[in-house]
């Protein structure tokens, strides 16, 4: 398939190491696939640990001239490159969706959420402010200042191609600070796209790489990104498993370490709700990138008396979605990315309806074939399954009944994952307590989408460490120090 781009140079073939567009030590490649139709779209570089170390030390020897850089002209080489994206919305939409599977209208909207980390830590660069504070003698000054930690690794998921790397790259660029970028051997194609336009920008050489490998090649590339002492800091995206692993390997040099993982997001419908604004807040939330998101409401709870209300709104509204390839026509709904998440919704589905959940919508793969899934419903859905205890990541709404408002922050709250929860509530009494008793980094109140970039992104318990985004994203690339200055008059 053609992919139709205005500017065909977006759809690169070689990884980027040092400012050279360049092939994997070894020679070899692996190939990248169109999840809606299996179709090859293009073979990129299967890098591993020894060309991993050549872009580590490229990046420590760009590291002292970009340190050295005035803030303002950081953040005008980040203003360039947002204005780039922007003007190649288009394409890189098309590219995403090429790879990840996701609607276009989606991958159109990520491109601009993306971007907007670059926008948003273009003015951050500017604003990493130290402090001076009273001394504790008579002849004591003491300043505390902000500097960047050092080479970045980042190590980012398939499901948002751009955002998580520019939630990264972004801030660490802003704070002074090179990087060595692995993404997910899924979707390389949007990582090396954007690299591009980075180039285009006025990026230096060496400050940011990406290094393209597939997934037996990812152990080697990882244990050299999280074992190097010449990396400082590891920021990574993706399963809270990979997480820890990572956390471990990064110990043994007390890295700095930022992890967004996994999430289970309940999603609380509450008697005194807008009904309708809260089947309008699911549909967004749990059908977004065929529920393929961090951030999805993963079990629906829905208190007794407008459950059966609730069911038959959200029955219609998901009746409505047209599920197909995103290349081919506005759709709502994509491919999952692969078999392995396919099977993981049928397993979820198999145990629910075996522990007497019901299928009231969908529940089958869908009539596309390959990795297509019908939008489903299940209602009876109970704690003891696997659907309430796993993140599905899929198109899959579980609803469970809940009476009382305990019964509901106690369910929600069972989980070893703290990353979103949404509720639906009119009562402002009840918003304050529920919102306070929830265990979760991030709430959306009435609200089914929150991901910004001038908010905190980031989860408690297993779902991660550290935030993204918003003014508290820039110190997660900063290192503070104390000066103590004595013998003053
Ligand atoms: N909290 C967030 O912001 C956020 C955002 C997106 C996805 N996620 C989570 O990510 C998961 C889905 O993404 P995924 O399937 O790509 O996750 P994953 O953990 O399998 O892979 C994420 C990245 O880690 C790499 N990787 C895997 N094993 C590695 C290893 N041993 N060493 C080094 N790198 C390794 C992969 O190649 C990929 O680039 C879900 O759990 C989702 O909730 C979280
Ligand atoms: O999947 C995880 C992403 O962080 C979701 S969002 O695009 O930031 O909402």
């Amino acid at each position: 398939m053609s992919l139709e781009l205005k500017n065909p140079e977006l759809l690169r073939d070689r990884a980027y190491i040092n400012g050279q567009w360049t092939t994997a030590g070894s020679g070899k490649t692996f190939e990248v696939t169109n999840p809606a139709n299996g179709e090859h779209l293009v073979s990129v570089p299967d890098m591993d640990d020894t060309d991993t170390r050549i872009a580590i030390e490229a990046a420590e020897a760009a590291w002292p001239a970009w340190r050295s850089t005035p803030a303002k002209e950081r953040a005008n080489i980040l203003k360039k490159w947002f204005n780039l994206l922007m003007e190649n919305q288009e394409d890189l939409a098309r590219l995403m969706t090429a790879e990840q599977g996701k609607p276009l209208a989606e991958s159109r909207g990520e491109v601009g959420y993306g971007a907007s980390f670059i926008e948003w830590f273009a003015e951050e660069a500017k604003r990493a402010y130290g402090d001076v504070i009273p001394g504790h003698g008579k002849d004591k000054r003491i300043v505390v200042i902000k500097q960047p930690v050092g080479v970045v690794a980042a190590i980012t998921p398939w499901n948002f191609p751009i955002a998580m790397i520019t939630r990264k790259v972004a801030p660490a660029l802003a704070a002074g600070c090179p990087v060595v970028i692995k993404p997910a051997e899924d979707t390389p194609l949007s990582a090396l796209a954007i690299t591009a336009l980075a180039e285009q920008a006025g990026v230096p050489a060496g400050l940011v790489n990406v290094i393209t490998c597939s997934k037996p090649n990812a152990v080697a590339v990882g244990g050299e990104l999280t074992g190097n002492p010449i990396v400082r800091k590891v920021s990574f995206t993706g399963s809270t498993p990979v997480g820890k692993l990572l956390m471990r390997q990064a110990s043994d040099t007390v890295k700095k370490v930022s992890l967004e993982l996994g999430g289970n997001a309940p999603f609380i419908v509450f008697d005194d709700a807008d009904l309708d604004a809260a089947v309008a807040g699911l549909m967004a939330s749990k059908y977004r990138n065929t529920g393929q998101t961090c951030v999805c409401a993963n079990r629906v709870y829905v208190q007794s008396g407008v459950y059966d209300a609730f069911v038959e709104k959200l029955k219609a509204a998901v009746s409505k979605m047209v599920v197909g390839a995103g290349l081919e026509g506005e759709t709502h709904q994509g491919p999952l990315i692969n078999q392995a998440a396919l099977d993981k919704v049928k397993r979820h589905i198999a145990d629910a309806t075996a522990k007497g959940a019901k299928v009231a919508l969908g529940g089958q793969a869908h009539a596309l074939g390959g990795t297509f899934f019908e939008p489903t419903i299940l209602t009876g859905a109970t704690q003891d399954m696997l659907i309430a205890s796993e993140e599905t990541f899929g198109p899959v709404a579980p609803l469970f009944r809940f009476e009382t408002e305990e019964d509901a922050i106690a369910m929600a709250n069972d989980s070893e994952f703290g990353l979103s929860a949404y509720f639906y509530s009119t009562n402002i009494h009840r918003v304050w307590h529920v919102a306070e008793a929830l265990e979760s980094g991030m709430i959306g109140v009435n609200e089914g989408i929150i991901s910004t970039e001038v908010a905190p992104f980031g989860g408690v318990k297993e779902s991660g460490l550290g935030r993204e985004g918003s003014h508290y994203g820039l110190d997660e690339y900063m290192e503070l120090k104390y000066l103590c200055l004595g013998g003053m008059r």
